[in-house]
């Protein structure tokens, strides 16, 4: 993670070649960094983005779910919901600058922002289904509210990845932006939130927020516990063997 700070904003860059997939180490590495900018008095904002080209983040790293040793999936997701935690909890304000594909657990980072920009000819979305897996209530809550209950119940059903011009017609993401102007936008469209007082803000994310972030935490025991008995059954094992097998097919193909 290439972390730095420009004047008040942080600037968070995943650089986990080749496709910035989140594995614990890395869910770790997430939640220190935004941990830290968080209780940094001097830090009003953090912008999320990618050092990579044309991949944002290709979501949590299917290695950890599959054929997995129980106690490290447990740690692994422990720091999956913390990392949607922080991020969707956050009293900084924070923009997502989409600058490459953003599929499942990468959708959910930038969803998890308070403004999303996208640059042009990439693909985003909760694809969970299309992995034979299932989005858990937290990733349903987020996109439904960001795009509605039909469009989410849709999205989420088909596993649907949107163009960035279909994800801005429904409001997955805020705008287009061309790739070379992705970080001065993402600094301007902080100047906008920066012009509210901060306290006056975080209290509206708050009561926007906080119910659905004391849903996880009330049900965050059980929800580890569905997530490993789930992922470890045959059914899923098999399921997610045939679509590794699959990226790698359309590698070669
Ligand atoms: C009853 C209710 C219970 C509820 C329980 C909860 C259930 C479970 C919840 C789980 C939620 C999971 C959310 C996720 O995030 S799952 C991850 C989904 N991600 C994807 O599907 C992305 C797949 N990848 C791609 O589409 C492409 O790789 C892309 C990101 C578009 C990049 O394409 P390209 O540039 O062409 O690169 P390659 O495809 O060649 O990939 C390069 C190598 O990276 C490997 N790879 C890709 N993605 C992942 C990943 N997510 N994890 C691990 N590894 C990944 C790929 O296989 C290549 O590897 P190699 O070079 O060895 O062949």
């Amino acid at each position: 993670m290439l972390t730095f700070k420009e004047s008040c904003i942080g600037v968070m860059k995943l650089s986990k070649p080749p496709v910035n997939s989140l594995n614990l180490e890395y869910l770790t590495e997430f939640n220190i960094a935004i941990e830290k900018l968080e209780n940094d008095k001097s830090c009003r904002g953090v912008i999320i983005t990618s050092a990579l080209p044309k991949i944002f983040s290709a979501g949590l790293d299917i290695l950890e779910m599959y054929q997995p040793n129980t106690d490290r999936l447990r740690q692994f997701w422990t720091q999956v919901q913390q990392l949607w935690i922080n991020l969707y909890g956050s009293q900084v304000a924070t923009v997502a600058a989409i600058n490459g594909h953003a599929p499942a657990g990468g959708c959910l980072v930038s969803l998890s922002c308070d403004y999303r920009i996208m640059a042009p000819n990439y693909t985003i979305g909760l694809n969970e289904t299309q992995l034979g897996i299932v989005a858990p209530f937290w990733f349903s809550d987020t996109i439904t509210n960001t795009i509605g209950f039909r469009k989410a119940e849709r999205a989420l059903q088909l596993g649907y990845m949107f163009t960035t011009d279909e994800a801005k017609a429904c409001g997955l993401i805020d705008k287009i932006v061309p790739p070379d102007q992705i970080m001065a936008v993402a600094h301007e469209e902080m100047k906008k939130m920066f012009a509210v007082p901060d306290f006056a803000r975080q209290i509206t994310k708050n009561q926007c927020r906080k119910q659905f972030i004391d849903k996880l935490h009330a049900k965050r025991d059980a929800d580890t516990d569905n997530f490993v008995n789930f992922i470890t059954k045959d059914s899923i094992q098999k399921a997610m063997g045939k679509y590794l097998e699959s990226l790698k097919k359309r590698k070669s193909g």
